[in-house]
Order: C-alpha cells, then sequence, then structure tokens
C-alpha cells in the first residue's frame, strides 16, 4: 500500500498502524516521490492526500486511473473540502476520508478497499481459468482412505503448509481440493499448478511474478501464482520438479512471507496457505541432493501418504460404484456383472485411482443394455489371475481362511449369502466365522480384503 501525504504525522501513523501480516506501507510525502515509487513497485491500495505540495491531488487521481486500473485509490481531504471528494470519487476513486479522521475508520475503508482488490484478483483469475471444477468426493472406507480422511479434517483448518505424497492417481488432487475446500479460506480462490509441466527458466516467474523488463520478453509486469493466491490457498503439485534456487525462495516465504518477483529489489508479502504434493520419495531426492533439505523439513510436518489402490482394495467396489453413478449418462443406469467386479477387485491398477475411473468410463461406452461384462475390460485385466494377491508371505491356515472371507465380501460387496455361496459354506457359518476374525465390527462396515 502506498501513503501519499506531506504531513509527517499521517505517513508515521500509517506506518505504524496500517501494516500488518498481508500488507506492506510505503509512503510518499509529494507526488514526485510518490511517481517515483510507483514507476519501481506495485501497488494494490493508495490512500492520496488530495492537497499536494507538488501537484494537485486530482490530477495524479487521474492519471492513477488510467495507468492503474486494478488499483484501489482512498482520497484524504481536508474538513471543508467535501465537493473535492465528491468529485475524487466520480473520477474513480474508491473511498474517501476527511481529515481530522478516527484512526478505526481508516482502517475500515482500506480493509474494504483491500477486499475489493481481492475481488478484482479473483474475477481475472477465474478467467485465466486456473480454477477448476468443484471438488469431488473423496470416496473409500479402507483403514488407509479412513486415515487420510481424518488427516484432512484436522489439517483443514490450521493455516500450516501441507505435504500429499502418493503414487500418480491416487488422489492427490482430491485431497488438496478437500482441504482447501472444509478451510477458512474456502471462499478464497484456490490456485493448482502442476510445477512439470513449466518450463525450468520460467517456473520462478511463474510462482513470483516479474516486472517490466526484468529478462528478455517480459514486457509487462506480471503477477505471479502466489500474489494471485494472495488469502487463499496455492497447491503446487510435483513439487520434487522444482529448480534449487525457486525451492530456497519458496522456504523463505514458507517462514516469513516475504517474496520478490523477479526483477523487483522490493519485497512484497502474501497470505497465502501452501499445498504440495509428489509422487516422488522426497526423503530420497534430499539424500540424493536433489531437494532443499531445509525445505523437506518444513513442508513434511503435515504430511499425508496416499496409499496405492493395490494396498487398499476394498475400497474398488464402491469406487466402482461412484464412478458408475458418475460417468453414467443422464437416465441410465449402468451396471456391472458379478466377474467384472472380480476382476477389478484382482488386477494391480499400477495407474491408481485414475485407471480404475478410465476403465470404467470406457466399458460403459463399449457395454450393451447397460451391462459392464468382461468383455467391455481391456485385457490386461482380464487376463489377470484372479488369486495373484493371496498373501503368500503367510501360510498360517486361520489367516488364510480370513483373507478368502474377505475377499468373498469384497466380490460380493458385502453380500454374506453370496459370499457364503461361493465359499461353499452356510449363511451362519459365515457368519460365525466374520465374528472370529473380527470381521464384523458394526453392522453395515464389514472390513474386506486388500
Ligand atoms: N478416493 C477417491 N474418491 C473419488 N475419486 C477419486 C479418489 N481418488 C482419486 N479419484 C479420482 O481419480 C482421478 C485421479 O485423481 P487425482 O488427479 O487426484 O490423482 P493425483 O494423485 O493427483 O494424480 P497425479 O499424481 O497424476 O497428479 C480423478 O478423477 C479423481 O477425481
Amino acid at each position: 500500500m502506498l501513503v501519499i501525504d506531506d504531513e509527517p504525522s499521517i505517513r508515521k501513523l500509517a506506518e505504524r498502524e496500517l501494516v500488518s501480516e498481508r500488507r506492506l506501507i510505503t509512503t510518499a510525502s509529494s507526488a514526485s516521490e510518490a511517481l517515483s515509487l510507483i514507476e519501481q513497485q506495485d501497488f494494490d491500495v493508495i490512500i492520496l492526500d488530495i492537497r499536494l505540495p507538488d501537484a494537485d491531488g486530482m490530477d495524479l487521481l487521474v492519471r492513477f486511473r488510467e495507468t492503474l486500473p486494478d488499483v484501489e485509490v482512498v482520497i484524504i481531504t481536508g474538513y471543508g473540502t467535501i465537493e473535492s471528494a465528491i468529485a475524487a470519487m466520480k473520477v474513480g476513486a474508491y473511498d474517501y476520508i476527511t481529515k481530522p479522521f478516527q484512526l478505526e475508520h481508516l482502517e475500515l475503508i482500506v480493509e474494504k478497499a483491500y477486499e475489493r482488490v481481492s475481488l478484482k484478483r479473483e474475477n481475472r483469475i477465474l478467467s485465466r481459468a486456473l480454477v477448476e471444477a468443484p471438488i469431488p468426493r473423496l470416496v473409500g472406507t479402507s483403514r488407509g482412505i479412513q486415515q487420510v480422511m481424518e488427516m484432512i479434517r484436522k489439517v483443514a483448518t490450521w493455516d500450516v503448509p501441507v505435504l500429499i505424497t502418493g503414487e500418480s492417481g491416487t488422489g492427490k488432487d482430491v485431497v488438496a481440493r478437500t482441504i482447501h475446500a472444509l478451510s477458512k479460506r474456502s471462499e478464497k480462490p484456490l490456485i493448482v499448478k502442476n510445477c512439470g509441466e513449466i518450463q525450468k527458466d520460467l517456473i520462478r516467474s511463474e510462482l513470483f511474478g516479474h516486472v517490466k523488463g526484468a529478462f528478455t520478453g517480459a514486457d509487462q509486469t506480471r503477477e505471479g501464482l502466489l500474489g494471485i493466491a494472495d488469502r487463499g490457498t496455492l497447491f503446487l503439485d510435483e513439487i520434487g520438479e522444482l529448480p534449487e534456487d525457486v525451492q530456497a525462495a519458496l522456504l523463505r516465504f514458507l517462514e516469513n512471507r516475504c517474496y520478490r518477483r523477479v526483477g523487483d529489489p522490493h519485497e512484497r508479502r502474501a497470505d497465502v496457505r501452501l499445498i504440495f504434493a509428489t509422487h516422488r520419495d522426497l526423503k530420497k531426492e534430499v539424500e540424493a541432493g536433489r531437494f532443499h533439505e531445509a525445505l523437506y523439513y518444513r513442508i513434511n510436518v503435515f504430511h499425508i501418504h496416499i496409499p496405492p489402490l493395490r494396498e487398499r482394495r476394498e475400497d474398488i467396489p464402491l469406487l466402482v460404484e461412484h464412478f458408475l453413478t458418475r460417468l453414467s449418462p443422464p437416465g441410465t443406469r449402468y451396471r456391472i456383472t458379478d466377474d467384472v467386479l472380480g476382476y477389478l477387485i484382482n488386477y494391480n491398477w499400477p495407474g491408481n485411482v485414475r485407471e480404475l475411473r478410465n476403465v470404467i468410463e470406457r466399458a460403459i461406452i463399449l457395454a450393451e443394455n447397460e451391462l459392464l461384462t468382461p468383455k467391455t475390460l481391456p485385457m490386461e485385466i482380464t487376463s489377470g489371475q484372479p488369486a495373484s494377491h493371496l498373501p503368500m508371505s503367510s501360510l498360517k491356515l486361520s489367516e488364510m481362511e480370513k483373507y478368502l472371507i474377505q475377499k468373498a465380501l469384497s466380490i460380493h460387496r458385502g453380500n454374506k449369502r453370496k459370499a457364503a455361496q461361493s465359499l461353499g459354506i452356510s449363511r451362519k457359518t459365515l457368519y460365525r466365522k466374520m465374528k472370529t476374525y473380527g470381521l464384523l465390527k458394526r453392522e453395515g462396515s464389514i472390513t474386506t480384503v486388500s
């Protein structure tokens, strides 16, 4: 924020009282000083005394309106010059305040002006299409997913950085969106950026912004993602792809919320919650000298790991149901046969939930009579060995029995009659064994196999 006033007491008051976590205050005592500051740095809000020693504040305001369309200008006028305040509003000032004023009154106006700046910024972000669709639901009842949900609920309302890890397609993006949606910042923008998709030499400028002339091709000053995400959340995917110098700058930002745009000698502040994701093992990257150690420790404080789908196969029936509902064309209701579910549960899912989603989408297209049969599945799934995931490391009879019961329940989506039938035992025996193996914790929540 820039405060232009020739009265030292007003400048001092602003410097002392209006500074905040999110705001740096710069002051100027004359129009010429203000203009040279504006040449060098960007401001969100300008407070302008209409009477200045070297220029008419009105002329300055007109100039600001033409050259700084995104900045909100608040006018300070002397007592009895209300007409000039009204004239200033007509030219495009955001608001005015008359001297002498109460500090609270000024604070309120400044807050509102900032609110307006961030609203404008959000509209711009929407037009840059960085914010995507609403959050998808995190589906799953496995212990792994339940733990992830629990962690999300705990961390969402805190402003701490979060690191999400997991193989590609496990749902890191869904988790990040859920954290933002449950946070205090949910009304503010969530900016999502995959660092792996940005050209290496442009990453710094993309994140922190740059000033005009900072490098060849920088013909305009441009706001970085941190500035755009101010008061919201920035989700950086594939953080392992960041160059070393950018990692260091990011660490600085995490420590004091200050950053510098490329080519800008001045510090800026932004109030941004950061969420990171990677499919790499960052600890190994640190050991190999490819990832900044201090940054790793700073972001690893709250770490959410999403297990691969093959380690939580009991989520597959629910996920299948979820995608069938989501992907069936309106007015249709696609179903799957039991053997299709069996194949899906047994497959290894190297592409995790994303692959499952794609398989269901493809099968819906190939299905006849709204029924997904094995013919609608890709070869690599139907050629799989149905029993390939037996826990062969353990050959204890009881463990094998428990495993087979869980498997049968998974395949038959918890239907005890069908599970018992496929195991060749009575329903009563199945029930008794489920009790023995602790598979009947709560009615309706059956622990199935992974
Ligand atoms: N638990 C889940 N419940 C519902 N949908 C899910 C779940 N996990 C993942 N998905 C869906 O699977 C797809 C892939 O998820 P997402 O993009 O979040 O994975 P990712 O881990 O971020 O992948 P990458 O590392 O490749 O970016 C998306 O369509 C997402 O909606």
